[in-house]
């Protein structure tokens, strides 16, 4: 059976399968541990849109990715069967059809796969995302970098945007409370009552300007000590980097992480129980020598290595 990228020293990187790190097509395999699905829709955007091309530009931008991390010290896509799913087809006219289209799509993948990482899309999809997830776990723990709170009511009216997943997931009972944090939160807010509300719909936060204090080690330790044991999704918006390192996203804000940081962070959901991930926000337009899309396939393989080393444990998935 296939398993594993294509062999980058016998087909050339800039020839061979256009998936993500040249990994097997879903269709291709009989048994599937890890899915990894492209969600093209940018509809829910505030400012900058091109974020539904941002699933083809990381897959381009993934093609470098070797077998072997040696941060963590395993070969992922030998601990576990890891796919590319292809685009979920998500209607660009109908916000509330593309939310119902996305969770339909990845309750389908999640109930032959048993972990799905999604490479978006603006934030709006973390919504459907969490739907799938909430359906087979319960209540899930959180773990959002971003730079915005994404904890917002509503914009022009609308509810279903990509500044405001993550109230509609507190309201409707998707997220665990007593287990979510934010990471990177900075900018200018609306007021106030932006972070009084945020933390009743039951997130922590640690701030971009709390980066340099608690360095990676005292991060990691922030989110442990609030996931614990808990089953918990990761959803990473690109715009948690500084612009210096993702400058292709729609609403970038200065003073962010360093890819470093991010990468260092990510990896310890090595030994939590990551049921679910997804990296969005990647507008291709705006990025330059695939900075940012480089940056995005880098996290997504420290997720998808991650999430393996939880395969290979047997832990609940
Ligand atoms: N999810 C992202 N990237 N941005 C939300 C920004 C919402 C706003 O325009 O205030
Ligand atoms: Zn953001
Ligand atoms: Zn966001």
């Amino acid at each position: 059976m296939i398993r594993g990228p294509v062999d980058s020293s016998q087909v050339p990187r800039f020839a061979g399968p256009p998936t993500f790190a040249r990994l097997p097509r879903i269709d291709e395999v009989s048994d599937v541990d890890i899915a990894v699905l492209g969600v093209p829709f940018d509809s829910g955007v505030s400012y900058r849109p091109g974020a539904r091309f941002g699933p083809s530009h990381v897959r381009e931008s993934s093609r470098l990715l070797r077998p072997y991390n040696p941060a963590l010290a395993v070969e992922p896509f030998a601990l576990a069967q890891v796919v590319d799913a292809g685009d979920v087809v998500a209607n660009p006219f109908s916000i509330p059809e593309a939310v119902r289209q996305i969770e339909v799509g990845a309750r389908a993948l999640l109930e032959r796969a048993g972990r799905l990482v999604t490479i978006g899309g603006d934030h709006t999809i973390a919504l459907p995302l969490l739907r799938s997830m909430a359906a087979i776990h319960g209540p899930v723990a959180v773990v959002h970098f971003d730079a915005h709170l994404d904890t917002w009511d509503t914009y022009f009216g609308e509810p279903t945007t990509h500044g405001t997943p993550f109230r509609r997931a507190s309201e409707e009972g998707l997220l665990d409370r007593s287990g979510c944090l934010h990471v990177g939160i900075r900018g200018p807010l609306y007021g106030a009552a932006d972070l009084r509300q945020d933390a009743e719909l039951g997130f922590q936060t640690v701030h971009a300007r709390e980066m340099d204090d608690l360095g990676v080690a005292g991060v990691v330790e922030r989110i442990r000590d609030r996931v614990r044991e808990r089953p918990v999704y990761v959803s990473v918006d690109i715009d948690v980097l500084d612009p210096a390192f993702a400058p292709g996203t729609g609403t970038p804000e200065s003073g962010g992480l360093l890819s470093r940081e991010l990468l260092g962070i990510v990896r310890a959901f090595s030994t939590l129980n990551l049921i679910g991930a997804d990296v969005v926000e990647v507008a291709p337009a705006y990025d330059h020598a695939e900075i940012t899309g480089i940056a995005a396939s880098h996290v997504l393989y420290e997720l998808v290595s991650a999430m393996a080393m939880g395969v290979a444990r047997g832990s609940a998935g």
